[in-house]
């Protein structure tokens, strides 16, 4: 079994993750968060939502999940929102095709379906299900078409990102926050994508969820007011060129701004969060590094993207977080289709004098020549540029005829006015958040499997391997476990009252009172429960529990009294173990 076998294993066992209609035989793409899975999820959002929301504060918004055909031509989704598939001509199995031939050419993903044959044809790739022979490659949708109310309908698609709501919700969001650069909103929800053939278990998923912030700035002003704070941060850095070198760069984010290495400070604020963030819900730092697209894998619209990598056992480097300056395309093609101009106003700081090229066409000559036309030739006019007008007849379109107009009708000024703002396009910096492959690190990173010995198996257990998810304690789906040592009335009754008041503290507790407590403690280290807390006879007699710790095993005898405090602080608060209570 590798690692991602064990860890699947573990996930269904305990309750993480189900493969989705099991019992009508599943499908692939799917998966249902069970009990503990549901938890661990909604801890990582938590921690999203404190990160995104609360901190950075670019609030959170709920679009739907369906959205109408303009929004989708609108994002590009519609004309280009498609991976290249390929199907045997033998079994009839459906194949990304850049995935067919990714160890054979650099950036499969950037090939156009020809270039894509051209290597399947060369290298002689066959079906890896059947060795039948490939069909010709071609662009597959991954959108998922539904209609909009009964009958024909209104084309339908469910979402394949949530960016799009907050593009959508622009001219909202601008006013909410007083057209003030920047501004930032946030979601977190699912998301559909019809997968070609999703074959990697929850990395690759047709329904998934999303957790995205898109942030407008100042076009101008890329700088970022709190650099400081991730200026002295090193990361893995693997940029195009250390990608042309084979080898992951460390570097401050500071000197990669310095250097050229990330396009500006806005950007590498973003990628220092996302640092910060995944190793806080606990990816291993030395198994994160930030890759950065190449210039023909990048949108021709974006200046500088940088993905989130984290390594897995079986597949490698798998991309978590998509980080982007997306510059002003959302924005104007969603004006273009929707007709609506999306900027916002900015007001200089002083007012500005501004020497201008004015037409002065004399209505007292254009009046009898062109009558009801006079004063849309005149517009018309206006709107020519200073070389146009410099003509010796001047052309111009009014309700689609040519009218000429003698240069000696027309005058010219400069003139000075006083302007006192522009509109202006923002830029979108995006972070992209792949929540349920974030999931699968975060139990891939915390899972181990260690030989244990010594006092709990002398207690009635055998040597055994112990599994353990060594989860941050934040993250845990289960933080404190409460095991009365046997299941008897008296040891019941004050294990309950502990129960109650963790609970009342806000932590996530468990009760078990079933098996040896040297079961026990393994179901929760299989778990990753922190903390568990043993109500015995002593108790009775002195008010005391013995408390043990998931990492070290190691135990010590805290009172009852306070105890709930201290294992929020222990949780929340770096509280150390070793100081809650005398070592056993
Ligand atoms: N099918 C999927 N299943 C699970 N998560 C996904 C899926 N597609 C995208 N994501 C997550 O959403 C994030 C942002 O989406 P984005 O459109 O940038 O992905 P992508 O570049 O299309 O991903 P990939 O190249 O792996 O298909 C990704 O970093 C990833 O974590």
């Amino acid at each position: 079994m590798d690692k991602y076998e064990q860890v699947i294993e573990l996930a269904k066992r305990r309750g993480f993750l189900w493969n989705s209609f099991e019992l009508y035989g599943g499908t692939a793409g799917f998966y249902d968060y069970g009990p503990l899975g549901s938890t661990l999820k909604r801890r990582i959002e938590q921690i999203w939502r404190e990160t995104y929301v609360v901190q950075e504060g670019f609030m959170e918004i709920e679009a739907p999940t369906i959205g109408i055909e303009d929004v989708f031509v609108a994002s590009g989704h519609v004309g280009g929102f498609s991976d290249p598939l390929c199907e045997c001509k033998n079994c009839g199995e459906a194949f990304r095709a850049d995935h067919l031939v990714d160890k054979m050419v650099n950036c499969a993903d950037a090939l156009s379906v020809k270039e894509l044959d051209k290597v399947i044809i060369e290298n002689n790739v066959r079906c890896p299900e059947c060795e039948g022979e490939l069909g010709e490659a071609y662009e597959f949708n991954l959108m998922f078409k539904t209609t909009i109310g009964p009958g024909t309908g209104r084309q339908g698609y469910m979402r394949p990102e949530t960016a799009q709501g907050m593009f959508v919700d622009f001219l909202r969001l601008a006013r909410f926050y007083r057209e003030k650069l920047p501004f930032g909103a946030t979601q977190i929800g699912k998301s559909y994508r019809n997968e070609i053939s999703p074959r990697q278990g929850v990395i690759r998923l047709r329904e998934f969820t999303q957790a995205e912030a898109e942030i407008f700035i100042d076009p101008n002003d890329k700088k970022h007011a709190n650099f400081g704070r991730f200026a002295d941060t090193v990361v893995n850095l693997y940029s195009e060129e250390a990608q042309h070198k084979g080898v992951i760069e460390k570097m401050t984010l500071g000197e990669a701004v310095e250097k050229g290495t990330i396009a500006h400070e806005f950007l590498a604020y973003q990628i220092g969060l996302t640092n910060h963030f995944l190793q806080r819900i606990g990816i291993a730092a030395d198994k994160l590094r930030f890759r950065q697209h190449q210039k023909d894998e990048m949108a021709h619209y974006a200046i500088d993207c940088w993905d989130a990598e984290i390594q897995t056992d079986r597949f490698d480097w798998v991309e978590v977080v998509g980080i982007a300056d997306r510059t002003d395309y959302d924005l104007k093609a969603h004006a273009a289709v929707s007709k609506t101009e999306l900027s916002i106003y900015r007001e200089y700081s002083e007012p500005k004098m501004v020497t201008q090229f004015v037409v002065k066409p004399n209505m007292g000559k254009l009046g009898p020549l062109f009558k009801g036309k006079a004063k849309a030739v005149a517009d018309a006019l206006k709107a020519l540029s200073q070389a146009e007008l410099e003509q010796e007849n001047i052309t111009v379109t009014v309700d689609g005829e040519e009218v000429t107009v003698q240069r000696d009708i027309v005058e010219f000024a400069e003139e000075t006015v006083k302007i006192s703002g522009e509109n202006v396009i923002p830029h979108v910096i995006e972070p992209s958040y792949g929540i349920d492959r974030i999931f699968y690190s975060t139990m891939e990173h915390a899972f181990e499997e260690e030989m244990v010995s010594g006092k709990e198996e002398a207690e009635g257990e055998e040597a055994e391997a112990r599994i353990v998810l060594r989860f941050k304690k934040e993250v845990a789906p289960v933080q404190v476990a409460i095991l009365p040592l046997l299941s008897r009335e008296e040891l019941i009754n004050p294990a309950r009252q502990i129960e109650a008041q963790l609970k009342q503290k806000g932590l996530l507790v468990s009760y078990d009172d079933s098996g040896t407590i040297g079961r026990r403690y393994r179901r929760n280290d299989e778990i990753g429960t922190p903390y568990s807390i043993t109500i015995d006879y002593d108790t009775l007699e002195d008010n005391t529990v013995t408390i043990r710790d998931r990492d070290s095993m190691k135990q010590v005898r805290a009172p009852i009294d306070g105890i709930a405090d201290l294992v929020y602080e222990m949780i929340y608060m770096a509280r150390d173990f070793e100081s809650a209570g005398k070592a056993l």
